[in-house]
């Protein structure tokens, strides 16, 4: 997930930290060697005023004495004292030269040059001073003392830094780093089917909450709400999915209605016939269908409109389904004002029962709408599936039948095949336009 390295927030804290204080740090340690250097001077001008009060008196003597062993061994004092880089006495009588320690640059003057005066017996008499007392400091010492005093500085502040970094390693590592680790862990792991598991920090109990207590709290809250989310959504597909199922089913039903009769249309009779006629060869069972088509139809078309004929449709289709008394019967509207009865199990001499009582119920009783009274007839034409037959021939049979029906004078039945159609008057002469079997609704 992220392609960049990894660095805790306690390794930036204490790098920051070791940044900040190497920064102080220098800046302190500039100002104290400053300081060290002006106070150092200040104390050594202080140290040598009192180093030169001591040995003047005995300078003094010693020159008036003329002693240069004695004026070169006090010299001698004075350059080993271990601040003194330098020391110098001038005779002014004789204009000899003691000295003691490392001569500074020419340019560098003396910290302290004093006249050495005449011992008090013979002031009166020697009033011009007997020689000058000069004295250097020695850098290397005031170095010295400076880097001592810097490095006992570095170490104290190097070591408080440490202790200071320690802590907060610590510190961090206890109260952000685990329990943040653990959140970062439990929140990878969390998967849309768990959002129950609850979040545990390995942490003390404590009477305050913190930064990590909030963001805990806030992943229950998030967790809680997600749940809830989900649910929601959950709720809204399986509604959702029901109304979907409902309306597939609704379409698939009007799909295989029709619209007018309410009885299945000539789609979903050829795939439930198809499977029938599958099943009883399969079986060896018996099939049969009567075709029943209204007589001169087109006449209540023509006379009373369309309307009236849908009606006429409507009410034929309601006489058939009451006829139907199994529950394996089922009509189908073939295509205009013809239907197909299938009957399952049926041989064709029951299906001649069935047609000659629908074509009974059909002439005795008249179809009332609104005003009208109207009288009609339907032909019938009936076929039982033979062995091996194929659909087509088999409607194309019960079809032929219904021609003849027609053919007959109609409001009758014919049954397909020589040997049925013997219990039938033979047909008279057809009459002319009679359509055939077709193979889809016209
Ligand atoms: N009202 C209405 N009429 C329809 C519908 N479908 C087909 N028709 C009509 O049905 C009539 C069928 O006419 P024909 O095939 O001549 O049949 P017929 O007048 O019944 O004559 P025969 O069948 O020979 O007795 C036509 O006028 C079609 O317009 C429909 O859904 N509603």
């Amino acid at each position: 997930m992220f392609h960049k390295r990894f660095r805790s927030i306690a390794t930036h804290l204490v790098s920051r930290i070791v940044l900040l204080a190497l920064i102080g740090m220098s800046l302190f340690v500039s100002l104290l060697a400053a300081w060290e250097y002006e106070s150092g001077k200040r104390s050594f001008k202080a140290d040598m005023e009192r180093h030169a009060d001591s040995s003047l008196l005995l300078l003094s003597s010693a020159l008036w004495d003329i002693d240069p062993a004695m004026v070169g061994k006090q010299v001698k004092w004075l350059g080993a004292l271990p601040q003194v880089g330098y020391v110098r006495v001038r005779a002014t009588t004789t204009g000899e030269l003691f000295e003691a320690g490392i001569p500074p640059a020419a340019d560098r003057p003396a910290v302290l040059k004093v006249d050495i005066p005449a011992p008090q017996a013979v002031k009166a008499a020697a009033s011009i001073p007997l020689g000058t007392l000069e004295i250097w400091e020695s850098r290397r010492y005031y170095f010295e003392q400076i880097r001592n005093s810097i490095l006992g500085v570095v170490l104290g502040y190097g070591l408080f830094t440490v202790m200071v970094c320690a802590v907060v390693m610590v510190v961090m590592r206890r109260q952000l780093q685990a329990p943040l680790r653990q959140i970062a862990g439990f929140a990878s792991d969390l998967k849309p089917n768990g959002l129950q598991q609850v979040l545990v920090l390995d942490r003390p109990q404590r009477d305050y909450v913190d930064e990590i207590d909030l963001v805990a709290r806030g992943f229950v809250q998030l967790q809680s709400d997600l749940q809830g989310h989900i649910a929601h959504l959950d709720r809204l597909v399986a509604e959702r999915t029901a109304q979907l199922e409902q309306v597939v089913e609704e379409v698939k039903s009007l799909s295989l209605t029709d619209a007018l009769t309410g009885c299945w249309n000539r789609r979903a009779l050829d795939e439930r016939l198809n499977v029938e006629v599958k099943r009883c060869l399969r079986y060896a069972r018996t099939l049969s269908v009567v075709f029943m088509d209204l007589d001169h139809f087109k006449r209540i078309n023509d006379e009373y409109g369309h309307a009236t004929g849908d009606a006429v449709l409507k009410e034929l289709a309601l006489r058939c389904q009451r006829e139907l008394k199994t529950q394996v019967d089922w009509l189908a509207r073939y295509g205009g004002e013809e239907f197909l009865i299938v009957l399952p199990e049926s041989e064709a001499a029951q299906a001649h029962q069935l047609a000659l009582r629908l074509g009974s119920v059909i002439r005795n009783q008249s179809i009332d709408i609104d005003n009208l009274s109207l009288h009609v007839t339907a032909s019938f034409g009936i076929a039982q599936l033979q062995e091996g037959e194929a659909m087509d021939s088999f409607l194309h049979r019960a079809d032929a039948a219904l021609y003849e029906a027609k053919a007959a004078g109609r409001d009758c039945v014919r049954f397909s095949g020589a040997h049925l159609r013997r219990q039938e008057k033979a047909p008279h002469k057809p009459e002319s336009g009679r359509r055939r079997f077709r193979k889809g609704p016209q």
